[in-house]
């Protein structure tokens, strides 16, 4: 099997992973994953479509520049540009990227902050961090309709071949070494989002109780 089939079918297993937790909103959502180093080339869902279905057109190779390495018909994602800067920068192999109502919760609830911290929950593990009271923390950038500003926003929090960053009332973008850890931290980033929401709206009915 080549490389390229190889990576297709490990990005479409978590494609079609992400859409049986339902997080393909309304064609909301893009994913990639990197083929080759030099040059640098990865595989990115095609825009526009619902990423639910699978089909032999759901992703298309492009260069550094986001471009498409061979004549096609398909469009690459309006965001392909982050999943570029996350490869230039880092030697992260997969990036995630999701609209869920819970990662936009958060991120409009702690946006004027520019981060949320979690700590104190089991789940913080699947990151890698193992001590007894570890926090994470995740930036919230502002959701510039300019794509390479957006970028260009984004590109600052791009620091290490693991991250996340969630942009405001948009989603989050989860990137690891390969499509396992990038799905197991996204996974885990759901988690934490989800039971904070959960937390915030039962605080809020004690308070009126
Ligand atoms: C339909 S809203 C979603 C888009 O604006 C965008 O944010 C998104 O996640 C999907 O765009 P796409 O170009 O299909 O990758
Ligand atoms: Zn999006």
């Amino acid at each position: 099997m080549s490389l390229l089939v190889k990576r297709w079918k490990e990005l479409a297993e978590v494609k079609a992973e992400l859409a049986a937790r339902d997080w393909f909103f309304a064609t909301s959502g893009n994913l990639s994953i990197k083929v080759t180093d030099d040059p640098l080339t990865f595989l990115v869902t095609a825009s526009g479509k619902d990423k639910r279905k699978q089909t032999d057109e759901d992703f298309l190779l492009v260069d550094a520049s986001g471009n498409p390495v061979e004549k096609t018909q398909l469009k690459p994602s309006a965001e392909t540009l982050l999943h570029a800067e996350i490869y230039s920068k880092t030697n992260a192999g997969c990036s995630l990227h999701v609209h869920t109502i819970d990662n936009n919760i958060i991120s409009e609830w702690y946006g004027d902050d520019g981060e949320v911290v979690f700590s104190h929950q089991e789940i913080i593990k699947a990151f890698g961090i193992w001590e007894e009271d570890a926090a994470i923390r995740i930036p919230i950038i502002r959701n510039y309709a300019h794509i390479p500003t957006l970028a260009q926003e984004f590109a600052k929090h791009v620091n290490g071949d693991a991250g996340a960053v969630l942009i405001r009332n948009h989603g989050i973008t989860v990137w690891g070494k390969d499509a396992f850890e990038a799905k197991k931290f996204l996974e885990a980033w759901e988690f934490l989002f989800s039971y904070h929401v959960k937390l915030l709206l039962l605080k809020g009915a004690k308070a009126f109780a």
